[in-house]
Order: structure tokens, then sequence, then C-alpha cells
């Protein structure tokens, strides 16, 4: 459900077009795209390199499958594209805001200490405004504890979990290692979010205090280059406030009116694709507060 809402957000901003994903919409462009995603993916975990390439040729089973998701993620693109120019030509442009959602880890006594922290910023409101539905801008920005256990969630999941990227000519790394034109060099933002020389002891645990200054509990970023779930440098990611806005005021608003529970002993089943997913979801139980 959770993604389902992502990609009906990021569709909105990216194309002005709601998917209908939610609550269980079908949508040819959302099985494209997915489909194009985990297929390309895939090219990476064959047992011989590079066999991808003569299915490519012979345009055979997964190869094919993947040409013909991309020519429709494509098609589509371009159709939003067309009618995108034709409404600037006309002179009218649309305007919409991106939500994102992301997987809380279920812990008691963390959603007991979001639960208090949203309540305290709620309470600060004047008294003919208590009811208002939803957080604005400054009032999240007051949220310190949810900003960390969000930030913590995502050293753990990262939602790019690894990323590649090609060198176009020759250089070395900062520690010395050389790298040749057109390699490939990739990172592992998920091992990274648990490597002990990086995090410490604690690395497996999820512990939203870590982020929070002991005095203050005020909100305490990390280098990008240890906290890589957005990429760092030039190429860091551009929509990582507009993110956090989003993630922050959707966790507020469901754990303010519902009560999360996911069975402890449930281990989902992670899949390998560009961003990191669970092949059957979450089973959460939600009761109304
Ligand atoms: C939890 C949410 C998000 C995460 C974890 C995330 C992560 C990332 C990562 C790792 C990259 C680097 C990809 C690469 O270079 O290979 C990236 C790039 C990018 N992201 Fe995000 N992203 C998130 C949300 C968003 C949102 C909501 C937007 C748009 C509003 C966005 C826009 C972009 C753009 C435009 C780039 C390309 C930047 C460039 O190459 O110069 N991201 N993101």
């Amino acid at each position: 459900m959770l993604e389902r809402y992502a990609f009906d957000n990021i569709c909105r901003v990216a194309f002005d077009h709601d998917p209908g994903q939610l609550p269980d919409g079908d949508d040819g462009f959302a099985d494209a795209f997915r489909d194009a995603a985990n297929l390309s993916a895939g090219r990476f975990q064959y047992a011989v390199p590079g066999f991808w390439m003569i299915k490519k040729a012979l345009n055979l089973g997964s190869e094919r499958r993947l040409r013909e998701s991309i020519a429709m993620v494509h098609g589509f693109a371009d159709r939003i594209i067309r009618s995108r120019r034709e409404e600037m030509s006309m002179g009218c442009e649309k305007h919409d805001l991106l939500s994102r959602f992301m997987l809380l880890s279920s812990r008691p006594d963390v959603e007991r200490r979001i639960r208090d922290e949203v309540a305290a910023v709620r309470a600060r409101r004047a008294v003919g405004d208590l009811g208002r539905p939803g957080f604005d801008l400054d009032e999240l920005r007051e949220m310190h504890y949810v900003h960390a256990a969000i930030t913590e969630s995502m050293r753990l999941y990262p939602p790019v979990p690894v990323n590649f990227l090609r060198a176009e000519a020759a250089d070395v790394l900062p520690d010395g290692t050389a790298v040749g034109a057109g390699w490939f060099v990739a990172y592992n933002s998920y091992a990274m979010g648990r490597m002990e020389p990086v995090w410490g002891e604690d690395a497996r645990a999820y512990r939203p205090e870590r982020w929070l200054d002991p005095a203050e509990g005020t909100f305490q970023p990390d280098s990008p280059f240890r906290y890589i779930a957005f990429h760092a440098g030039p190429r860091i990611c551009l929509g990582k406030e507009m993110a956090y806005i989003q993630m922050k005021s959707i966790v507020a608003c469901v754990l303010e009116e519902f009560e999360l529970a996911v069975d402890g002993a449930y281990r989902p089943r992670q899949v390998t694709s560009l961003t990191l997913r669970m092949a059957d979801g979450l089973p959460v139980r939600v009761k109304a507060r």
C-alpha cells in the first residue's frame, strides 16, 4: 500500500497524472514501470555476466519483456510531454505537491514518542486551530524526533539500497583506488547502514536517539557521505527536503489517528530491485485510536 501511495504521488509531481494505484487501481503505466525497474535490476544477477546482452540481441524472455515495458513507459512519457507542451502553448500550467511514504520500523516506544511529540506540537496551536487536520511546514520542522525516527529507518532500510555509477574517464578515488574509464563503481547503502566501523557497535540497532542532540533533543544531521541514503556530492538527491516534509507529515497524521501493530516474528522477503521492496508487503494490524 505504501509503495502504491508513493507511486501515485511521485507521478502527480513528475507528470501531473494520478495512476490511481490507491486504493487498488490498475494502471498499465505503473505495471510497466515496475517491470522495467525489476527487469533492469535483474541484469546484474546472471550467473554469466553480460548474458542479458545475448538475450537482448535475440529479443528473448526477460529482455523482450523489458523492451516492451520500456516502450510503454516512453510512450506514456511522450504523451505527457506532448500534452504539457500543448497546455503551455495555450498559456495554462498546473502545479502540484509530492508525497512519499516510507516504512517506519514498528516499535511501541518509538511510536509512543512520536505521538507525544506530535501531540505537543498540536497543543501549541491557538485554541480555535486545535482541530485543524494535518500540520504546516513550521510545525513539521518542530518534529525533531519524527525526523530522527525516519532517518534511522532509512539508515537500516535505504530506499535506494545499491547505486551504480559509470566512470566517464579514468579517475582515482580519495582513498587512492584507481578507476578505469568505463568502469562501474557501486556502493551498497544497505550494507553501509549496518557497518560497525561506520556506525559503531550498535550499528544494527534501530535507535532514533543517535540522531538527536542529547541536551537539546534537536536533530543532528550527519555527513551525506556516511549517511548515504540520498546519495552525496554534486548529484545528491534534489528531492530530499521535500521527501522529508511528506514522510513526516504522513507519519504524524497516520500515528495521530491509528495504532499500528506489526508481527515481530514476520520476516519480510526483500526484493533486489532499483529500490528496496518487500515481495509480499508487510502485514500491519491497524486500529483507529
Ligand atoms: C525517501 C525518499 C528519497 C530517497 C531515499 C531518494 C534517494 C535518491 C538517490 C540515492 C539519488 C541518487 C541517484 C543516482 O545518482 O544514482 C537521488 C537522486 C535524485 N532524486 Fe531522490 N530520493 C528520494 C525522494 C525524492 C523526491 C521526493 C524527489 C523529487 C521531488 C527526488 C528527486 C531526485 C532527483 C531529481 C535526483 C537526481 C539528482 C541528480 O542526479 O542531480 N527524490 N535520490
